[in-house]
C-alpha cells in the first residue's frame, strides 16, 4: 500500500512538472475545463459525455507523452541531431491528431446546440 501511494506521488510530480513547464499542456487543460463547463451548461447526454471525456483524456495523455519524449530526447541528444528532430516532430504530430479529433468531436456535439442559441434559430 505504501509503495502504491509512493508511485502515485511520483505520478503527481510528473503532472506538476508538465503543468509548470509546458504552456501547451496548460492551454489544453484550460480548454478541457471550458468544455466540461459547456457540457454541464448544455446538459449533454451520457454518450456525448463519453466522447467529450475521451477527447479530453486523449489530448492530455498525448501532451504528457510528448513532454516525456521531448525531455528524454533532450537528455539523449542535447546537440542538433536529425533523428532527434524527427522524434520530436513525430511526437508533436500525435498531439495534433488528438487535438483535431477533440476539435471535431466538440464541433459535432456543441455546434448544433450553439446554433440553436442564435436569435434567428428559434
Ligand atoms: N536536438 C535536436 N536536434 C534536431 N532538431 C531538434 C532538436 N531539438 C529540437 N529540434 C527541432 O525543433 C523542434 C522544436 O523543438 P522543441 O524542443 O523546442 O519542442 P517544442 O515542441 O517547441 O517544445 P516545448 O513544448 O518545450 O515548447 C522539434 O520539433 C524539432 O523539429
Amino acid at each position: 500500500m505504501k509503495r502504491l501511494i509512493r508511485s502515485f506521488g511520483f505520478a503527481i510530480n510528473g503532472l506538476k512538472y508538465a503543468t509548470a513547464t509546458q504552456l501547451n499542456f496548460r492551454i489544453h487543460l484550460v480548454a478541457g475545463i471550458v468544455v466540461l463547463a459547456m457540457g454541464l451548461a448544455f446538459h449533454i447526454s451520457a454518450s456525448e459525455w463519453q466522447w467529450i471525456l475521451l477527447s479530453i483524456t486523449l489530448v492530455l495523455v498525448t501532451e504528457l507523452l510528448n513532454t516525456a519524449i521531448e525531455t528524454l530526447t533532450d537528455l539523449v541528444s542535447p546537440t542538433y541531431n536529425t533523428k532527434a528532430g524527427h522524434v520530436k516532430d513525430i511526437s508533436a504530430g500525435a498531439v495534433v491528431i488528438a487535438a483535431v479529433f477533440a476539435l471535431i468531436t466538440g464541433l459535432i456535439i456543441f455546434l448544433p446546440k450553439l446554433i440553436l442559441l442564435l436569435p434567428h434559430a428559434a
